[in-house]
């Protein structure tokens, strides 16, 4: 791709997310005008890249403080939000100062909660190094942190300012995180844009090669699937009996998100929702809403990407207790996002015990 692409977000405030090369002069822009300050947090892999943009803000008149964050999902703590704050705190950061969120899903997800919590809510600039983050976790405003009981159980909608995808920096992302990504950019085929199963399943040997043209036709297709649903239903309060919204990204997540905290994280986001995608698929299709090859395409498209399909015998009933804690469940009742066919998501609520035993027992 030779020049940059732009996808408008029209949520509350919108925003660009820009998609391209060479973007980091774009970051002191971005800052505003009125910034005096802006705090970077990048982990230990990034800090090359945090160092550039050090040294940009430096140059535009923007004082910069380095934040340096534990990497991964270890980020994702109220310890370390926590110590964030004392050095914006330290460093004297008013309402008119910014953050920029320089990482994988991880960092960008713990950036934007320090920046929607610090002085209740700073303007905030993504810049996603991973290939998950630029088509997901940087995109549509969802921050937070995890706690000892669940993933993202804390956590606050605040929009960024702007988000800039730099496929650049794609190219030093190793191939399991770039596989780990095409989990988030499968979902977004299987929810609304079928178009991303077909240039996947045309070559899937390509799709995870970070200077290939497919790619970057992937990151937009999913960065505009996910900027049309969050332009919908920004604050994720569409769901009225199957009819759903931002609900819908939420796609194999139930049983995933279950799967990364029974695994204390050592499971990559992206695995854990591959599995995750397979079981919904296999749940719905025991409850008659998608017939078998649906359900295969699932297993194939998945599994030519070399992302796990199935799990581990015996952990259902701990699977289940974990699954009561996440954010679709409403009381005692499990709601899953399902679909009702190719593209056309919508929520399945309270499955009967027996189906949920039957699609788990199709991924052992
Ligand atoms: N807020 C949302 O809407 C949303 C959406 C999807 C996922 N998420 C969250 O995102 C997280 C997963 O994101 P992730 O897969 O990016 O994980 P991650 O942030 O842990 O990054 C994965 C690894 O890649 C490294 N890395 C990142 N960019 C790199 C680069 N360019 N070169 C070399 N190494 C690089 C990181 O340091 C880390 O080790 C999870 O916490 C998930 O819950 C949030
Ligand atoms: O943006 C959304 O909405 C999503 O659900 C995207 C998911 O891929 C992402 O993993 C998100 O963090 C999950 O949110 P949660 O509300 O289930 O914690
Ligand atoms: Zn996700």
């Amino acid at each position: 791709m030779s020049r940059d692409q732009v996808v408008e977000v029209a949520a509350e405030r919108p925003y660009q997310v820009i998609i391209g090369h060479r973007l980091h002069d774009r970051i002191p822009g971005l800052v505003g005008e009125d910034a005096r300050r802006a705090a970077v947090l990048h982990p230990p892999t990034m800090i090359e890249a945090a160092e550039r943009i050090v040294h940009a803000l430096d140059v535009s008149g923007i004082e910069p403080v380095r934040i340096d964050v534990p990497d991964g999902e270890a980020a994702k703590t109220a310890q370390v939000a926590a110590r964030c704050w004392s050095v914006l705190g330290t460093a004297g950061f008013t309402r008119s100062d910014a953050i920029v969120g320089l990482g994988g899903g991880a960092t960008t997800d713990l950036a934007g909660f320090v920046a929607a919590t610090w002085l209740r809510g700073v303007r905030y600039v993504a810049v996603p190094t991973s290939l998950l983050a630029m088509v997901d976790a940087a995109v549509g405003g969802k921050t937070g942190i995890n706690t000892p009981e669940g993933k993202n159980l804390v956590g606050a909608f605040h929009e960024p300012a702007g988000v800039l995808c730099d496929l650049d920096t794609l190219t030093s992302l190793p191939l399991p995180e770039l596989r780990s990504g095409l989990a988030e950019v499968v979902k977004c085929g299987f929810i609304a844009d079928p178009e991303i199963l077909s240039l996947i399943e045309a070559d899937p040997a390509v799709a995870p090669d970070p200077a290939g043209e497919v790619i970057a036709e992937l990151v937009r297709r999913a960065v505009q699937v996910k900027a049309g649903v969050v332009s919908a239903d920004l604050r994720e309060a569409t769901s009225v009996g199957t009819r759903i919204g931002r609900e819908a990204l939420n796609y194999g997540h139930t049983f995933g998100h279950a799967i990364e905290q029974h695994e204390r994280y050592r499971w990559r986001h992206g695995e854990a929702i591959s599995t995750g995608m397979v079981f919904v698929a296999e749940l719905a299709r025991h409850a008659g809403l998608i017939d078998d090859a649906l359900a295969e395409r699932h297993r194939s498209i998945l599994a030519s990407l070399q992302l796990p399909t199935s799990y581990r015998a015996g952990t259902f009933e701990a699977l289940r207790a974990l699954m009561a804690v996440d954010k679709k469940s409403r009381g005692t009742t499990l709601r899953f996002v399902v679909l009702h066919g190719l593209a056309r998501p919508a929520i399945l609520a309270g499955p009967a015990p027996e189906l949920l035993e039957a699609a788990y027992a199709d991924i052992c």
